[in-house]
């Protein structure tokens, strides 16, 4: 279903709601910080279909999609975080997701231990996961979860991170499979839509990434959050801060939780941050305030990850965020679909961000990132130190 709503791009900002405190007060009350009302909303409907080419053509879809990258931009060099309307993804597919998820998760607990891998697909149990593990000590992250990658007919022997995903039966959890290949296939496809627009809002042609996006690393999560948990404390949370390693997060959820540290944008010090070294790379620079993300209905949350911060050198926020899910009496569900690029896509930072560069942030003086990466070596690097070494394979299967 493609929205028939505005169809010139327009940026609003989130219904103000009055937070219940205005500054964390203890590490207690983590779950009360401010609300981000001023995430940025980005109507994305003209860039659906929109073919690169439509980027530079004269006329109204032209001037709105340029209008588009340039709200993107604008989100991206504010906060990294911000949310997407009229994205095409029907709600009721989205509600049939989080359905998927009740039911999975309901499974017993031998039924889940089936749908493991030994390597980055399947199931994971509560604490498995910590990602942070040098601030979050008393435990891993209070989540559970299931990675589910493309099946890929032409996987090519010892590749890495694309193992076969173990699927339930349709009798365990009728329509499980079929539900979770229909969202991935339009979930792609709006994440090419979505790198097409970043593509321009980062000075490059709308085709800049289709050459690393020839076998996208893309994985889709489910994820669980049990009612009730414990106190929160950075010591152990629903999900501790981190950022996300690729290209773009696309994010779908039940309920509030998430919360972004939004980046200060001259006081502060980078000491501020409370996160393992690989994330404090991409911290904001100034420091940042946390804040939680409202659930605002027919937008899905939108975030960039590292590969984008080091092409723009920290000018694109690949920003810190964290769920904090205490004081409810209900399950929380999220589903993130990790939208990155080719394994061996190699990311360097682009001239237009260099240090004084045309479209850097005047502020940043350093090259943070002086040598170009590949992006499987940050992924393996982010897995090793996520789930402890070992305890997660790479796929070559
Ligand atoms: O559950 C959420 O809202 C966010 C989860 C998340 O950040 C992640 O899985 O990377
Ligand atoms: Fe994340």
């Amino acid at each position: 279903m493609l929205s028939t709503a505005n169809p010139t791009a327009t940026a609003t900002t989130a219904p103000a709601t009055p937070s219940k405190k205005s500054v964390p007060a203890a590490t207690e009350d983590l779950a009360n910080v401010p609300e981000y009302t001023t995430i940025p909303i980005l109507d994305v409907s003209v860039a659906l279909d929109a073919p690169a080419t439509a980027y530079t053509e004269h006329g109204p879809r032209g001037d709105a999609l340029r209008a588009l990258a340039d709200q993107m931009r604008a989100a991206c060099t504010q906060s990294g975080f911000f949310l997407i309307k009229n994205h095409g993804v029907p709600d009721a597919q989205i509600a049939d997701m989080v359905a998927q998820c009740r039911r999975l998760f309901a499974l017993s607990k031998p039924e889940k231990d089936a749908l493991r891998s030994g390597h980055n697909r399947g199931y994971f149990a509560i604490g498995e996961e910590n990602l942070n593990p040098e601030v979050q000590v008393d435990g891993g992250d209070f989540k559970e979860g299931m990675d589910l990658g493309a099946d890929l007919a032409d996987q090519k022997p010892g590749e890495m991170f694309r193992g076969t995903t173990p699927y339930p039966s349709d009798a365990q959890v009728p329509g499980f499979r079929a539900a979770c290949g229909a969202y991935f296939d339009v979930m792609s496809k709006l994440g090419r839509a979505v790198m097409r627009v970043l593509a321009v809002a980062m000075g490059q042609p709308a085709d800049y990434f289709d050459r690393i996006l020839t076998r996208p690393m893309t994985q889709l999560r489910l994820l669980r959050y049990p009612a009730a948990p414990p106190g929160m404390t950075e010591s152990r949370l629903s999900c501790a801060a981190h950022t996300d390693y690729g290209g773009i997060t696309l994010l779908a959820v039940d309920s509030p939780g998430l919360q972004v540290l939004v980046p200060n944008s001259t006081t502060g010090t980078a000491t501020d941050l409370v996160a393992h070294p690989t994330s404090r790379a991409h911290a904001p620079i100034h420091g940042g305030t946390w804040m939680r993300v409202p659930v605002v209905p027919g937008t899905l949350v939108v975030n960039i990850a590292d590969m984008i911060a080091r092409y723009t050198n920290r000018t694109f926020h690949s920003t810190l965020h964290r769920v904090v899910h205490a004081g409810v009496p209900h399950d929380r569900y999220s589903i993130p679909f990790f939208f990155d690029m080719d394994a061996d896509a190699v990311v360097r930072v682009l001239p237009e961000f260099m240090p004084g560069g045309k479209l850097a942030n005047p502020e940043v003086k350093e090259l943070f990132f002086p040598t170009p990466i590949v992006f499987e070596q940050h992924l393996q690097s982010m897995y090793n130190s996520t789930y402890g070494a070992g305890k997660r394979e790479v796929a070559t299967s």
